[in-house]
C-alpha cells in the first residue's frame, strides 16, 4: 500500500533518542515500537529487512548507488532487530539484520535482538538454531534469569513466547541436560565464548532448558527470545527494555567520551578535564554529534529526496486521486446520462419508537425481498434487546432503489474499479493502483460539508454498504491473490452500494431512524416512510397483546410453504474430505514447527446443493427464496452480525458472530477478534466450555490474535492509544461457545467511548461526530484498511501465514468468505464483521439444474492442534450455518 501522509506543520527537531527498528515482517512489531516509545521516550523509525534501497540495483536505468546500512545507522542511537518468520540462518528471513553483528569500532552501536533478532545475533557469534520438540506460540513462561545486565532489578518474569526454533550454544544444560554447579548456567561456552547466557526457560519438560537471553561480552549487543511487548508478558517486560536502554546509553556515553578524546585531543591539550558538558559548552556539540561527527550531515543529505523526485511523487499522488474524484463527482452531481447525482449535504431524519416491530417486519413493509437489498442485522434476544452489550446495538436496512442506486465494484485481478448505475450498468471504469486510497478519496468527497442538523445519533447516515473479499485484503499486504478458476463465475472483490435511504434500528433504546441523504426533495419520502413504520408499530402492539393468538399476527406467522420445503428437502451437503483436511492441518503444523508461522487459520469451502428453485416453481423469484433462507438462518443461528445482501450476481446470507472493526465519527475504534471454539453438544455444559476455553491451547490461539490486532492498531494510533478492554472472555452463541477479546483504540486527544449510562442511552456529540472536524484524517478508516485481511482469518505473522495458506488451500480464492462486510458512513464512521458462518450463492449463466450455496469454514491451527479436532471444529462451524438450510 502506498502510504500518503498529510503535510504537517514543521516541528522543531526532536531531542529524543532515535532508535531504528528492523522489521522482519512480523505481526507484533508495532507493539514493540509502542513499548519502546513509551518506556524510554524514544522516537522509533521502522525499516524492513529487505528494503531495496540497500540492495545493489539490478535495474539498468536506475544507476543510484545502494545506500550503506553503516552510514544510515549513523543517524540512530540504537537498533532493535525484531521477531519474524523463518530462520536466522536464511538470508532472506533476516536480511539487513545480519549486517548489524558485523559492525566494528566507530560504526558499532547498541542492538537489542528480539526472538528472530535474538537468534540472528546468536548465530552470528557461533550458535546454532534447531527446531524445538514442542513449539511455543502464545504461551507464557516463568523465566529463570540471572538478575544481571538487562535483568537487573527484574522480579519474577512471566513472558509470552512465540517461537518454534531455539538457540543452541552447546551449553551443558542443552547437551547433557545437566550442569555441575548452578553458576555454570550463566557461563559462556566453548562454541560461543563471547555470548553470556542471561536467562533460561525450564517450563517445558520435553524441550528441556531453552535459552532465553544473551549478551555479547565485548560488543553492545543483547538479545531476548521471548516477547517483552506481549499483552500477557508481565510488567517486567517494560523493565527489561528500560534496562537495555540504560546499558545502551552507558555504552554510548563511554564511547562518545573515548571518541571525543581522539577528536579534540589537540585543542584541549592544555589540561581542562573532558566531560560531555564541556564538549557541549566549548564546541556546541550534542552527544550524538560527538559520536557521529560529520557523517550525520552526509547521511541526511543522501536520504533527502531530490527536487525532481519530490515533484514526481506529488504528480503521482494527484494522478491517483483523479479517477476517484471523478467517481465521486458523478455520485454527487450526476453524469447527464443515467445518473442523477445526490449531494449528501442534507440529512433528513425522522425517528419513532420501534415497539415490538422487528427488522424483518420493516424489511417486509418495504419489500426488500423483491429486489436487490442490504440488511445488516443485530440478532436479538427474545425480549428484543441486543444479544451482547457493545455489539448488536444497531441494525441497518440499506434500501436499494431499483434503477437508481449506484454501486462500486472492484476486481483485484485487473485492478479495475467501476462505478455502476441503477441497472447495474458500468458508468465509469478505470484501473487504480490502490483501491483503498481510491475509496478513501471518494468517501472524503461524499462527506457532508456541515454536520447535519436534527437527530444524528444513528451511527450510519448513509454511505457505502457491502463487502470486501479476502483477496482484496491480501493486496494490502502485498500477497498476490490466487487466480480465479476458469469456470468460476466472476464476483467482484469489493462491492459497495451507495445507500442514500436507510432505516436504522437502535435496539438498546428501541428507536427507529428513517434517513435520507438524497437532498431537500426527499423529505417527503422520509415522512411517508416514518408514517408507515409508525402505523406498523401500532398494529404490532395490538396484535401482540396477550389476548391475540399467534396465528392472527400478520407479521410473525410462518406460512406453510410446500415449495420451500421441497427445495430444502432436495439439499445435499458436500463437505471437505476429512482425510485431505486432516493432512493439510498436519502440513500447517509442519510449517509451524519449522518456524515459518505461529498460527495458521486454515479453511475450506463446503457446499449445500439443491435442485434449482424454478425446477419447483417458475413463479418464485430466487431473491425471495434467499430472503426466506435468511430468515431461517437468523432464527436458528442468531448472531450479532447477521447480514443479508442481494446485489449483482450475489446472494450473501451471514450469521457472523465476529466484529472485524468498528469506529465512530471521531475515529475511536474497536476490534473483537474471536479465537477459541467449543461446540455445544449434549453433555457439554457451560462450565465444561469454560474449562476447555481456559486451556493453554485455546488461550494461546486467542493471545496471538490479540497481540496481532494490537500491532495493527498501534501502527495507526500510536503508543499509548491502544487498550485491551476484554481479554479472552467466553461468549455463548446459538451452537458454540467462543473466546472473545476486545481491543480499543482512541485517537490522541479524543474522548473514548460512552462511559456513563446517560452517554450510552443518548450517544452524545462525540458519537454524532459533531465535535470531530469533518476534515480530520480518519484513523478509523486507516485502521480498517491496515488490518486487512482480518487477522483471525490468517494467523500470525500475517504475510508469511497468508502465503502458506494460499498454497495449502490449493490456490483457491476464499472470495467473500474470510473477507469483511459492513458500511462506511458518509459522516466518517464504519462497522464491519468478519465474513464467517455465511452462505454465498453466485448466479451463473450455466444451465445446471443445481443451486449451489457455498459455506466456508475453518479454524486456527497451532502446534497443539489435533488434525481430527480441527476437522470436527470446522464441521461444527459449517453445521451452525447449514442447519437452517435443511428441513
Ligand atoms: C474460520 C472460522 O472462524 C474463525 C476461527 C475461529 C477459531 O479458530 O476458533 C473462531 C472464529 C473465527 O475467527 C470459521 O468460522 O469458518
Ligand atoms: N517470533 C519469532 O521471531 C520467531 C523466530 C523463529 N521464526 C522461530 O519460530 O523460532
Amino acid at each position: 500500500m502506498m502510504a500518503i501522509k498529510d503535510e504537517g506543520t514543521p516541528v522543531a527537531p526532536s531531542t529524543r533518542p532515535k532508535i531504528l527498528y528492523l522489521d522482519a515482517y512480523d505481526s507484533f512489531s508495532n507493539n514493540i515500537i509502542a513499548q519502546v516509545e513509551q518506556s524510554i521516550g524514544a522516537d522509533v523509525s521502522k525499516l524492513f529487512i529487505d528494503d531495496s534501497r540497500f540492495r545493489a540495483n539490478s535495474e539498468p536505468d536506475r544507476a543510484e548507488e545502494p545506500l550503506s546500512l553503516t552510514e544510515y545507522l549513523k543517524d540512530f542511537d540504537a537498533v532493535i532487530a525484531g521477531p519474524g518468520p523463518g530462520w536466522a540462518t536464511d538470508e532472506k528471513d533476516v536480511g539487513l539484520m545480519q549486517d548489524l553483528w558485523k559492525l566494528e569500532r566507530d560504526d558499532l552501536l547498541p542492538v537489542l535482538g528480539i526472538c528472530l533478532g535474538f537468534q540472528s545475533m546468536a548465530v552470528a557469534f557461533g550458535a546454532e538454531t534447531t527446531t524445538m520438540i514442542e513449539p511455543r506460540h502464545g504461551v507464557v513462561s516463568d523465566i529463570l534469569h540471572k538478575g544481571h545486565s538487562i535483568f537487573s532489578n527484574v522480579d519474577q518474569l512471566l513472558a509470552t513466547q512465540y517461537h518454534s526454533l531455539q538457540v543452541s550454544i552447546g551449553h551443558a544444560i542443552q547437551t547433557k541436560r545437566a550442569v555441575r554447579y548452578p553458576g555454570e548456567l550463566w557461563e559462556a561456552t566453548e562454541l560461543c565464548p563471547l555470548l553470556e547466557p542471561l536467562a533460561w526457560d525450564f517450563d517445558n519438560k520435553k524441550n528441556g532448558a531453552v535459552l532465553m537471553a544473551l549478551r555479547h561480552t565485548e560488543k553492545p549487543f543483547w538479545g531476548v527470545q521471548f516477547h517483552p511487548e506481549s499483552i500477557c508478558t508481565n510488567k517486567e517486560g517494560a523493565n527489561i527494555i528500560q534496562n537495555w536502554w540504560e546499558s545502551a546509553m552507558t555504552w554510548n556515553t563511554k564511547r562518545a567520551l573515548s571518541q571525543t578524546v581522539e577528536l579534540v585531543v589537540e585543542p584541549l591539550a592544555a589540561g581542562a578535564p573532558l566531560t560531555m558538558d564541556r564538549l557541549r559548552d566549548v564546541w556546541g556539540l550534542s552527544y550524538r554529534d560527538a559520536v557521529h561527527g560529520k557523517k550525520r550531515k552526509l547521511n541526511a543529505i543522501s536520504s533527502n529526496k531530490s527536487f525532481d523526485e519530490a515533484v514526481r511523487e506529488v504528480v503521482e499522488f494527484e494522478k491517483q486521486r483523479e479517477a476517484p474524484r471523478k467517481i465521486a463527482n458523478i455520485i454527487l452531481y450526476g453524469d447527464d446520462k443515467t445518473v442523477k447525482g445526490y449531494e449528501p449535504e442534507m440529512l433528513h431524519c425522522a425517528t419513532t419508537g420501534s415497539g415490538r416491530l422487528t427488522v424483518s417486519n420493516v424489511c417486509e413493509i418495504f419489500e426488500v425481498q423483491r429486489s436487490e437489498a442490504i440488511v445488516l442485522e443485530s440478532g436479538l434476544q427474545s425480549d428484543l434487546l441486543p444479544l451482547k452489550v457493545g455489539t448488536g446495538r444497531y441494525s441497518i436496512i440499506g434500501l436499494i432503489i431499483p434503477g437508481e442506486t449506484l454501486r462500486l465494484h472492484y476486481y483485484s485481478d485487473t485492478k479495475t474499479i467501476q462505478l455502476r448505475g441503477g441497472e447495474d450498468e458500468v458508468v465509469f471504469e478505470t484501473v487504480v493502483q490502490d483501491v483503498w486510497f481510491a475509496i478513501k478519496t471518494i468517501m472524503q468527497r461524499l462527506k457532508p460539508r456541515h454536520t447535519p442538523s436534527g437527530p444524528t445519533f444513528a451511527p450510519f447516515w448513509g454511505g457505502l454498504v457491502g463487502f470486501a473479499s479476502y483477496e482484496a485484503g491480501l493486496e494490502t499486504i502485498n500477497v498476490v491473490p490466487s487466480e480465479r478458476l476458469k469456470d468460476e463465475p466472476i464476483v467482484p472483490d469489493i462491492c459497495f452500494a451507495y445507500v442514500t435511504r436507510s432505516i436504522v434500528f437502535d435496539h438498546q433504546v428501541k428507536k427507529i431512524y428513517v434517513q435520507s441523504i438524497r437532498g431537500a426533495d426527499d423529505r417527503a419520502w422520509v415522512m411517508d416512510a416514518i408514517d408507515r413504520i409508525y402505523d406498523a408499530v401500532g398494529q404490532k402492539s395490538v396484535v401482540t397483546t396477550p389476548s391475540s393468538s399467534p396465528a392472527s399476527n400478520p407479521f410473525d406467522s410462518i406460512p406453510q410453504n410446500p415449495i420451500l420445503d421441497a427445495y430444502l428437502r432436495s439439499g445435499k451437503a458436500v463437505l471437505a474430505d476429512s482425510f485431505d483436511y486432516e493432512s493439510r492441518v498436519r502440513e500447517c503444523q509442519h510449517f509451524i514447527s519449522e518456524g515459518h508461522s505461529y498460527e495458521l487459520c486454515f479453511t475450506t469451502q463446503n457446499r449445500v446443493e439443491y435442485r434449482k428453485m424454478d425446477a419447483f416453481d417458475e413463479d418464485i423469484m430466487s431473491g425471495e427464496l434467499s430472503w426466506k433462507l435468511y430468515n431461517r438462518l437468523t432464527k436458528q443461528n442468531t448472531a450479532p452480525f447477521s447480514a443479508y445482501m442481494r446485489l449483482h450476481n450475489m446472494h450473501i446470507l451471514s450469521s457472523s458472530p465476529e466484529r472485524y472493526i468498528s469506529w465512530d465519527r471521531n475515529g475511536s475504534a474497536q476490534c473483537r477478534p474471536i479465537k477459541g471454539t467449543v461446540q455445544k453438544r449434549p453433555g457439554v455444559t457451560a462450565v465444561d466450555a469454560l474449562a476447555i476455553l481456559s486451556s493453554p491451547k485455546e488461550r494461546a490461539e486467542n493471545l496471538m490474535i490479540v497481540d496481532l490486532v494490537r500491532h495493527q492498531l498501534h501502527g495507526v494510533y500510536g503508543a499509548g492509544n491502544v487498550h485491551v478492554s476484554q481479554l479472552m472472555e467466553v461468549e455463548e452463541y446459538e451452537t458454540l461457545w467462543q473466546l472473545v477479546s476486545v481491543i480499543d483504540a482512541v485517537p490522541h486527544g479524543v474522548r473514548g467511548k460512552a462511559r456513563t449510562p446517560e452517554e450510552w442511552e443518548e450517544p452524545a456529540d462525540y458519537i454524532s461526530g459533531k465535535k470531530a472536524s469533518l476534515n480530520a484524517s480518519n484513523q478509523g478508516y486507516e485502521a480498517f484498511v491496515n488490518s486487512l485481511p482480518p487477522g483471525s482469518m490468517t494467523g500470525a505473522p500475517k504475510k508469511r501465514s497468508c502465503e502458506i495458506l494460499k498454497e495449502l488451500e490449493g490456490n483457491k480464492r476464499r472470495g467473500i468468505y474470510s473477507g469483511v462486510l459492513g458500511y462506511l458512513d458518509v459522516g466518517g464512521g464504519g462497522d464491519f464483521s468478519v465474513v464467517i458462518r455465511t452462505a454465498v450463492k453466485i448466479e451463473s449463466d450455466n444451465d445446471s439444474d443445481k443451486d449451489v450455496w457455498t459455506i466456508g469454514a475453518g479454524g486456527a491451527v497451532t502446534a497443539q492442534s489435533t488434525p481430527q479436532g480441527e476437522y470436527e471444529e470446522m464441521v461444527g462451524k459449517f453445521n451452525s450455518t447449514s442447519r437452517p438450510f435443511k428441513l
